[in-house]
């Protein structure tokens, strides 16, 4: 296999998670958020679903002065109002029918007779049936991402449920035999920097976690242990991110675990520093193994480059097109690979490399918002506009 550029990768990479996409299941409002839309959301009824007032005045009909003849506060329903009447609403109450105008309360007076005058501003002031959505109406097409604002607007129209595609589960193993999970490390030791990372990433993009395996590890770098380890995690998860191993080095057993277990590459080893060995592997019932490098930068960049596609292809999202930030800063290239090039965005809203970026290393990370992408065979220069994939969480 050819290694791919950045693009293609995350393009392959989604359109395989796209192919495997999770069948629909209808959720309550209160459960369905960072899920997607299965279906196009329509409108159950027209909004508003009746003439409401914009604001707390006199409703009037005919010439004033006007005679006080009732109130209609919100949730009410209103009577019909006759030439010569004013009825007083409140915002959110609905308009008597046959009003010609609604004065505000702070451009009307009320004498002791109970006679109103006043003067109505040139534009309605209530919003008339059908003027956001019509009944039927489309509001949102099937694929988009069910946000807390989606949910509002799924309430406000009429649903209790909606039809969406779940999150995907993402298991997250850690291998290493090198690795301590407490405490400064000793020689020989590494602390265990992704366990407590990269579940909070995939949580982040719109992944579920998977009970006992968020993370699981260190596990131990034998080929027994990570075949069974992934198949244990299989039983929950949609894909499982590995960490470590992602060489062909005397401890690397990724590759041999996922032959043993009937994998079929997606992508393996990517046109991109840092993280070049990062890949993705299909495994048949439609999950996949993610396996990130184990340099904790590297890591990271292997999920915003490969698994937010994957979720986004699983989820029935599009591939998320990158916004694109102005540099502050010249950045080099790295050859022919796609350079993703940690960036802190300052305060005068320009995009400034962090130091500390070596793979290994998290303190760039750590203050930073996320990666520039330096095309190959480009270097950029302070002033152009560059691609940027950010790190929700990042920095603050
Ligand atoms: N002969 C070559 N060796 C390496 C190459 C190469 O091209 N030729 N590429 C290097 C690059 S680039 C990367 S990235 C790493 C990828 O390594 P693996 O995915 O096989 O991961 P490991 O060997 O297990 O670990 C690499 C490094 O990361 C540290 N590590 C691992 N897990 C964790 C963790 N959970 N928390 C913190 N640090 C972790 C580990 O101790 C190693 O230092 O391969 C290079 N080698
Ligand atoms: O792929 Mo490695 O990321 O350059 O440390």
């Amino acid at each position: 296999m050819s290694t791919p550029t950045w693009d293609a990768a995350r393009e392959n990479t989604h359109a395989a998670g796209l192919a495997a996409k999770l069948p629909p299941a209808r959720m309550k409002l209160a459960d369905a958020d960072a899920t997607t839309l299965a279906e196009p959301l329509t409108a159950l009824g027209p909004l508003p679903a009746f003439p409401t007032s914009s604001v707390d005045g006199y409703a009037v009909a005919g010439g004033g002065p006007w005679r006080l003849s009732g109130q209609v506060l919100a949730g009410q329903t209103a009577p019909n109002i006759q030439a010569g009447q004013a009825i007083e609403v409140a915002t959110g109450a609905m308009v008597p029918p046959g009003t010609e105008a609604i004065i505000r309360t702070e451009n009307s007076t009320v004498d002791a007779d109970d006679r109103v005058t006043g003067e109505a501003r040139p534009k309605p002031e209530w919003r008339e049936i059908g003027e956001e959505t019509a009944d039927g109406e489309e509001l949102l097409p099937a694929g988009a991402a069910v946000t807390p604002a989606v949910l509002g607007l799924a309430a406000a129209t009429g649903h209790d449920a909606i039809d969406v595609r779940p999150k995907p589960r993402a298991a997250v193993l850690v291998f290493g035999d090198e690795l301590a999970t407490t405490g400064a490390p000793r020689p020989g030791q590494v602390r265990d920097a992704l366990g407590p990372m990269v579940p909070n990433i995939l949580r982040r993009f719109g992944a579920g976690t998977v009970p006992g395996f968020s993370p699981r590890g260190p596990i131990e770098d034998t080929l027994e242990s990570h075949i069974a380890v992934i198949r244990a995690a299989l039983d929950d998860a949609d894909i499982v991110c590995t960490t470590g191993g992602t060489m062909r080095g005397p401890r690397d057993h990724l590759h041999a675990a996922l032959d043993a277990l009937d994998a079929k590459y997606i992508v393996d080893s990517v046109a991109v520093r840092p993280g070049f060995p990062m890949l993705i592997a299909a495994l048949p019932g439609g999950r996949f193994v993610a396996g990130l490098p184990g340099n904790p930068q590297s890591a990271v960049v292997a999920l915003v480059s490969l698994v937010v596609p994957l979720i986004d292809g699983m989820s029935g999202r599009s591939l998320a097109p990158l916004s694109k930030v102005t540099l502050g800063a010249d950045i080099a290239g790295r050859g022919d690979d796609t350079h993703l090039a940690l960036v802190r965005i300052d305060h005068d809203g320009l995009a400034y490399p962090t130091g500390h970026t070596g793979s290994s290393m998290l303190r760039g990370l750590a203050g930073g918002h996320g990666f520039v992408v330096i095309d190959p065979g480009t270097s950029a220069s302070a002033g152009d506009r560059v691609r940027f994939v950010p790190v929700p969480g990042a920095a603050a």
